[in-house]
C-alpha cells in the first residue's frame, strides 16, 4: 500500500475524536502521482478555494471505499521534525504489526502486537505527509488546522500522521441504538471482545479506553451477526511492562474517566506510586458487555467505578444466559487478583455457545464433566488423565461441531466461524476446566478435602469415578445436529453427511460419510 496521501481518494467522513478524523478511501487508480497542490484539497495552503466549494464530503454512492484513513490532529504546527510525530503519535500504531520497523527505533520500549488478530483493528500502512485539508475540514475541526489563530510560525509543509486501516460499517454505540436486542448475537459479540481482551493480556499491551465508539463493527447485510473489533489505540500502553510510574497528575491514565478501572480510578499520585493495567482492559469489557445486552454502561451515568460495589450493579435480563450474566460479574470485581482472566472468560463463553445439543451442560454431563470433575482437575496427574479423557470427548465434539458449520458456511455466522476458529486455535485443557467451573461450580469442600488425601485413595477414588460409556460423542453430534434448526442451522442435511470421529470416539478425526449437498 502506498505511503503518499496523495494516492489516497478520500470519500465520506466516518468520524473523529479529540484526536483525529476518519474518513473513508479508496486507491486513487490512475493518477497515483497527482502534483501537489493541485485540485481540491490536496495541498495545506488552499483553505479558501475549500471555503468556496464548501459542502462537505457525503456519502459518494455506488464506489466502495474499503479503507478507513485515520488523519491525526497534529496540535504542534510549530514544531519540526517527522520523528517528532512519529514519537507523539506513534502508540496507534500498537494493533500493527509491522510498527517497530516503520518506527525505526523512534520509540524506544514500544512493543507493538506480534501478529493480527480477527478482533482487533487492521491497521494497513502508516506515513507522515503533507496536511490534507478536506473540503470539511474548516467545519469540523478547525483548532485542528495550521490555519488556527494560535500559530505564530507553522512550518511551510505541515504534517501530519496518516494511517490506513481496514473500514468497518459501525461502531458498537452506533449498532445498540439501531438494532433490536438479540441476546444470541449479544454472547457472539461478548466472546469476541474478551478474545480480543485475551490476545491483547496475552501481549501485554493495554488499549485503556474501552468505550463503546472504540469497538468498531463490520457486517455486511442488515440482520448479520458483527465482526467486532477493538480500535482506536491511541492511549494503549505497550511497553512490555503493565505498570506505569504514577508521581503526579499529569501523568495519563488513558482514556475517559468513566471507563477505568476501580484500580485506575482510585489511584493517587505520590513518590513511588506505581498503577498497573493488567486486568484494566478486562474490567472495561464488563461495562461494555452491559452495553451490548441492555444498551446502557452503567459506568457512563449511573455508577461511579471509583465506589461502586458489586450489588449495585444492575440487574442483567432474566433472559440473558447464565454463563454470560456469571461472567459479567466476575468481570466486575474490583479487586484485580480476583477478577476473571479475559482467556477464562472468553472460553466460558465459547463454550455456552456450542450447539451440542439440547443443553451444553447436559451435554457435557454425558461426556463425564460434573462438579466432581472440575473440582478434580489439576489436583493430581494421575487423577487429571483420567478426568481429561471426559474433557477430550467433549473437546471432539466441540471441533466436529465446528466443522460441520464450516461445511455449511451459508447456515453460521461468519462472525461466529471465525470466532470458534480463533477460540479452537488457542484453547487448552487448563483453560477449559478453569471455565468449566461457570457451568460446574467447584465443591470447594470436595476441593478441599481431596487435598490431602494420599495416594492410594486417589486411585480408589479414580476408578470410583463413573465416567460416561464414550459414546457421548455421536449420541451428543445428533443431538446437536437435531437441535440445529432451531439455532439457526439446517441439522437433517448436515446429519446425512454424518461426522464420525474414531471408535472412540476420541481423537476428533472426521470422516464424511456422504456427498455433501
Ligand atoms: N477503521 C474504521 N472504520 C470505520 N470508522 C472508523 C474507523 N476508525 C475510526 N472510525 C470512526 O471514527 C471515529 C473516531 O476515531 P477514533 O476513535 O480512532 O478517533 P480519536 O480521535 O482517536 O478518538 P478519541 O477522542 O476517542 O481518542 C470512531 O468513533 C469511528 O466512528
Amino acid at each position: 500500500m502506498p505511503n503518499r496521501i496523495d494516492s489516497y481518494e478520500f470519500g465520506e467522513f466516518l468520524g473523529q475524536g479529540s484526536n483525529a478524523a476518519v474518513y473513508s478511501a479508496k486507491l486513487l487508480e490512475s493518477k497515483p502521482d497527482l502534483p501537489k497542490n493541485l485540485g481540491l484539497g490536496t495541498g495545506f495552503n488552499e483553505v479558501t478555494d475549500i471555503l468556496a466549494d464548501v459542502p462537505p464530503a457525503r456519502k459518494v454512492l455506488g464506489k466502495p471505499y474499503p479503507f478507513a484513513i485515520k488523519l491525526m490532529f497534529n496540535f504542534e504546527h510549530d514544531r519540526l521534525g517527522e520523528d517528532h510525530l512519529w514519537q507523539s503519535m506513534g502508540v496507534e500504531l500498537a494493533p500493527y504489526p509491522n510498527a517497530k520497523k516503520l518506527l525505526g527505533g523512534r520509540m524506544g520500549n514500544f512493543q507493538p502486537l506480534p501478529g493480527k488478530h480477527p478482533n482487533v483493528v487492521r491497521v494497513i500502512t502508516a506515513f507522515v505527509d503533507s496536511l490534507k485539508v478536506l473540503p470539511d475540514a474548516m467545519e469540523r475541526y478547525p483548532d485542528a488546522l495550521h490555519t488556527a489563530r494560535w500559530y505564530e510560525t507553522v512550518a511551510a509543509e505541515p504534517k501530519t500522521l496518516y494511517i490506513v486501516m481496514r473500514r468497518y460499517r459501525q461502531t458498537l454505540h452506533e449498532y445498540v441504538w439501531t438494532h433490536d436486542r438479540n441476546y444470541w448475537t449479544g454472547r457472539i459479540l461478548m466472546a469476541q471482545l474478551l478474545e480480543a481482551c485475551t490476545y491483547l493480556h496475552k501481549h501485554h499491551v493495554s488499549q485503556r479506553d474501552m468505550k463503546s465508539d472504540n469497538i468498531l463493527l463490520q457486517y455486511d447485510i442488515e440482520n448479520e451477526i458483527p465482526q467486532l473489533v477493538i480500535a482506536d489505540f491511541g492511549c494503549a500502553l505497550a511497553s512490555g511492562d503493565w505498570n506505569i510510574d504514577y508521581e503526579c497528575e499529569d501523568v495519563s491514565l488513558g482514556g475517559n474517566a468513566k471507563t477505568r478501572a476501580p484500580e485506575i480510578s482510585t489511584a493517587k499520585p505520590g513518590k513511588n506510586v506505581k498503577v498497573n493495567f493488567e486486568m484494566a482492559d478486562t474490567w472495561s469489557s464488563g461495562g461494555l458487555s452491559y452495553e451490548i445486552l441492555t444498551r446502557t454502561n452503567p459506568f457512563y451515568k449511573l455508577l461511579d467505578t471509583a465506589t461502586y460495589t458489586s450489588s449495585d450493579l444492575p440487574p442483567l435480563p432474566s433472559r440473558v444466559h447464565f454463563v454470560a450474566r456469571n461472567v459479567i460479574y466476575d468481570l466486575l470485581e474490583r479487586n484485580p487478583s480476583k477478577r476473571v482472566k479475559p482467556s477464562i472468560a472468553a472460553t466460558a463463553l465459547n463454550l455456552s455457545l456450542f450447539r451440542l445439543g439440547e443443553d451444553v451442560r447436559e451435554m457435557m454431563k454425558k461426556c463425564g464433566i460434573s462438579e466432581l470433575t472440575t473440582s478434580l482437575a489439576g489436583k493430581s496427574s494421575q487423577i487429571g488423565k483420567e478426568i481429561n479423557k471426559s474433557l477430550d470427548k467433549v473437546i471432539s465434539l466441540i471441533t466436529a461441531e465446528t466443522i460441520i458449520a464450516n461445511l455449511a458456511p451459508h447456515l453460521v455466522s461468519r462472525a461466529e466461524r471465525q470466532l470458534r476458529a480463533t477460540f479452537l486455535a488457542r484453547m487448552d485443557r487448563d483453560n477449559i476446566w478453569e471455565a468449566l467451573r461457570y457451568f460446574f461450580p467447584v465443591d470447594e469442600k470436595c476441593s478441599q478435602s481431596i487435598e490431602h488425601l494420599d495416594d492410594d485413595s486417589i486411585a480408589s477414588l479414580v476408578s470410583n469415578l463413573s465416567f460416561s460409556d464414550g459414546n457421548c460423542s455421536e449420541n451428543g453430534l445428533s443431538s446437536s445436529l437435531n437441535n440445529g434448526q432451531r439455532m439457526g442451522y439446517n441439522a437433517p442435511i448436515l446429519l446425512r453427511n454424518v461426522i464420525r470421529t474414531d471408535s472412540n470416539g476420541l481423537n476428533g478425526i472426521v470422516h464424511r460419510s456422504a456427498n455433501i449437498f
